[in-house]
């Protein structure tokens, strides 16, 4: 079973209305693949995301960095998955590391709001992955088992949620995982899939990988059988975004 390559631009907090502008100008003008080869989703920060709708070509598409984990009300500055909804915007990014690290957003609290925001209809970037510690421990796989159970355990459908492993480590250090170290975790969460959810599940659902993503590392990670795709940071500010869009032909032909 086909699953398209997916590439993930998450801007975190970053950029003025001006630079977001341009960013949009930039991707406007680019040749990429076609959506057919490549799915691309850019994630600016909530106030910039009913301009970047506005302005960006029809192909690519808009996502949240976050949403509240349950029916908005009386939350002061949360915003919620129906207002994201009400706006147009397809998809937010769930339980990235640096939300569970400094806003200490548990695993559980994660699968909450992801299965919050299926159920409103969004889709979900869900972001799973260890820390150096971790790592060098040898928990890798346990920590990142743990993250993904926390979301199975309340999620039955996982037709709309791409699974991206981003490792600690590798987010903003310029430190990123080799192409063996990304497909091994990758292939260990496929196989919690298999193990857990089901084989179909396990073989539809995008894995992506994230951390120190960039023009020139890129090629050679998307060879990775099991690497689907990719949630870029800072490169995802920088002209070179279109070259790890364009990696998603590297895949369509290996
Ligand atoms: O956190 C990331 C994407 O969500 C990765 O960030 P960098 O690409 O800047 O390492």
């Amino acid at each position: 079973m086909g699953r398209k390559f997916f590439v993930g631009g998450n801007w975190k907090c970053n950029g003025t209305g001006e630079e977001v502008k341009k960013i949009v100008t930039t991707l406007n003008e680019a040749e990429v693949p076609s959506e057919d080869v490549v799915e691309v989703v850019v994630s600016p920060p909530f106030v910039f995301l009913p301009l970047v709708k506005s302005l960006l070509r029809s192909d690519f598409h808009v996502s949240a960095q976050n949403c509240w984990v349950r029916k908005g009300g009386a939350f002061t500055g949360e915003v919620s998955a129906e207002m994201l909804v009400n706006l147009g915007i397809p998809w937010v990014i769930l339980g990235h590391s640096e939300r569970r690290a400094l806003l200490n957003e548990s695993n559980e609290f994660v699968g909450d709001k992801v299965a919050y925001a299926l159920s409103q209809g969004l889709k979900v970037i869900a972001c799973v992955g260890e820390t150096l510690e971790q790592r060098e421990s040898g928990s890798t796989v346990a920590v990142v088992a743990a993250q993904t159970k926390a979301i199975a355990d309340k999620v039955s459908n996982w037709e709309n949620v791409v699974l991206a492993y981003e490792p600690v480590w590798a987010i903003g250090t310029g430190k990123v995982a080799t192409p063996v170290q990304a497909q091994e975790v990758h292939v260990e969460l496929r196989k919690w899939l298999h193990n857990n959810v089901g084989a179909e599940v396990a073989a539809s659902t995008r894995i992506i990988y994230g951390g120190s993503v960039n023009g020139a590392n890129c090629k050679e990670l998307a060879t990775q059988p099991d690497l689907d795709g990719f949630l870029v940071g800072g490169a995802s500010l920088k002209l070179e975004f279109i070259d790890i869009i364009k990696s998603a032909t590297v895949k369509k032909n290996h």
